[in-house]
């Protein structure tokens, strides 16, 4: 029987089996064709998680058609396939597993350049064809020789740490790259010009971004050192196809060796069948080991991301990493949002995180993400997420700021969250994560203390101060069937504020008049789920 309350995790590519293992029965997993595009269209309205690998195109397309899709987990590490700002704008989560596959790809770099310097795959074709053919096949060694190294991030480091063994020099350009890592890393950085005057071999590692589409093409190929071999393990599209099977038709490039294509899958390329160029159908990810970290890593951020909390690897989401101290702040912030908003329903102009305290020392950069989430959550319809609420902010001229304060008299740490609405009426909740089980309190509203567990429903009644007022409150929600588990009351001269935290929600219907009949200004109910 399928149990319809579980979250739809949607996996649209192969993965590992250990994926399945790591995501749990806590998921319904389903699975589709994600190249299969109107499969993918029906199959993902109803998905919560959606997994992909390279094949799978996540465009706006994709995110219109969701209706509570909350984040999408690439089991790999290009996110070219994924329109991030796509995403971002419907609130959806992007996670990758950036390190997963890096070996993997670093290793099959070395491997298409070993196998283009030795033609060992043709070689090995003549033997399948009975033919002993010695002569033919003529290689170069790596030793001595200058190896130029486009893109020295992680994958590029691994790939130039591996192919050192061979007693190479090493070149590598890459802008982004220090002079002084590059330098540690035993590797001269130099202009993409000069990479290619020098280099024997080339293999690139660059991610594909608008910047990078197209970077080597002919006029590149022509200023390279004659007979150069060039490997691309990295994405199609970086090197102009064409241009780099004439050049090595032409012997102004040696060989090539080429996993990525621009358009995948494909069965026609001008890269195939040329002789001294290597090509593999995009296997760089594809061992046992990568895969198997790709599933695992992925399943746990899509459960993180399910749970509603914050995501290390999640690559739109401001704020950094979070840490030990901080993370157990996220959903308390976020409930002091929520009761903000129910002090005040319409957006307010500004948004203010006062950190006091302990948790003062620690970065806290993603708590007005969560003090946004609560802030919100009566403003807009769509769901409002750790991606989505900067840009909501921005939308609806919110100003967001962070203050720190490191004495806090009365709790170890404190945080206040302060809205000030257009017409300049300002709200403030504060709350604290109490002992070692962690308990969320609120522990000030308005200016008035309390110390009331964060959780369940709490109403909150403003009136006039007089005897009975409790009594009544009281006598008219258990009418309602609805039983007070906790009370708290502030008196100030002739006013007072109650506090009130309830078993089940209370609806305006049931409220309503029980204000009226104590002469109540304000009365709130709180939902914290
Ligand atoms: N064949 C396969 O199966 C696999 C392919 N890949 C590809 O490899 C790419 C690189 O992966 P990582 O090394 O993990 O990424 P990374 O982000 O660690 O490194 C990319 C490097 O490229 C540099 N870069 C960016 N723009 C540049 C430009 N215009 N000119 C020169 N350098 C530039 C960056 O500064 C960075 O150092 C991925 O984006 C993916 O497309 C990754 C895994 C497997
Ligand atoms: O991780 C990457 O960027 C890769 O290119 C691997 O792609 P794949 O997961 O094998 O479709």
């Amino acid at each position: 029987m399928t149990n319809t309350s579980r979250p739809v995790v949607l996996i649209a590519e192969k993965l590992a089996p250990s994926v399945l293992d790591a995501l749990g029965d806590g998921v319904e997993v389903r699975h589709v064709d994600g190249t299969d595009r109107a499969a993918l269209l029906e199959a993902v309205q109803d998905a919560d998680a959606l997994l992909v690998r390279s094949a799978t195109q996540v465009n706006a397309e994709v995110f219109a058609a969701t209706r509570k899709l909350k984040v999408v987990a690439r089991a790999g590490v290009g996110l070219d396939n994924v329109e991030v700002p796509a995403a971002t704008q419907n609130g959806v989560m992007v996670v990758n597993a950036p390190t997963s596959n890096i070996v993997s790809a670093a290793e099959h770099a070395v491997a298409l350049l070993l196998a283009v310097a030795r033609q060992i795959p043709a070689a090995h074709e003549t033997l399948q064809n009975h033919e002993w053919k010695r002569s033919k096949f003529n290689g170069v060694e790596l030793n001595g020789k200058t190896v130029g190294v486009v893109g020295l991030g992680k994958i590029g480091q691994l790939f130039a740490q591996r192919i050192a063994a061979f007693g190479v020099n090493l070149i590598a350009y890459d802008p982004y790259v220090s002079a002084a890592r590059a330098a540690q890393l035993g590797i001269e950085l130099v202009s993409l010009e000069e990479l290619l005057e020098r280099s024997d071999a080339i293999s690139i590692h660059l991610p594909k971004t608008p910047e990078t589409k197209g970077l080597i093409g002919a006029e590149q190929l022509a200023k390279a050192k004659r007979g150069v071999i060039i490997v691309n393990a990295a994405r199609g599209g970086l090197i102009d196809e064409e241009a780099l099977a004439e050049a090595v038709k032409e012997g102004q490039v040696g060989g090539a060796g080429v996993d990525v294509f621009s358009t995948e899958p494909t069965t026609e390329s001008p890269l195939f069948n040329v002789p001294g160029i290597v090509v593999t159908p995009h296997l760089g990810a594809s061992t046992a080991e990568a895969q198997d970290r790709a599933g695992t890593d992925v399943a746990k951020s899509v459960a993180l991301a399910l749970a509603g909390e914050f995501v290390p690897d999640a690559v739109n989401v401001q704020g950094g990493a979070v840490g030990e101290e901080v993370r157990p702040y996220l959903p308390l912030v976020q409930k002091l949002g929520t009761v903000l908003s129910a002090l005040s329903p319409k957006a307010p102009t500004s948004v203010t995180v006062e950190v006091r305290g302990e948790l003062s020392n620690e970065d806290v950069a993603v708590l007005p993400l969560a003090a946004l989430r609560g802030v919100f959550s009566k403003v807009v319809e769509s769901q409002v997420t750790f991606v989505n609420a900067p840009q909501l902010a921005e939308d609806l001229g919110v100003s967001v700021e962070v203050v720190k304060e490191t004495e806090s008299p009365n709790h170890r740490s404190l945080v206040t969250v302060r809205a000030v609405a257009a017409d300049g009426t300002t709200n403030s909740v504060s709350g604290t994560v109490s002992g070692i089980a962690q308990v969320e309190k609120l522990v000030n509203i308005n200016g008035r203390n309390f110390d009331l567990r964060a959780e369940g429903t709490v109403l909150l009644l403003e009136y006039p101060d007089r005897p009975g007022v409790m009594g009544t409150v009281g006598t008219l929600l258990g009418e309602a069937g609805v039983n007070i588990e906790a009370a708290q009351i502030s008196q100030t001269g002739d006013d007072a504020v109650m506090v009130l935290r309830v078993d089940r929600p209370v609806d305006t219907q049931v409220l309503d008049p029980i204000g009226a009949s104590v002469g109540a200004r304000t009365v709130r109910s709180v939902d914290f789920g």
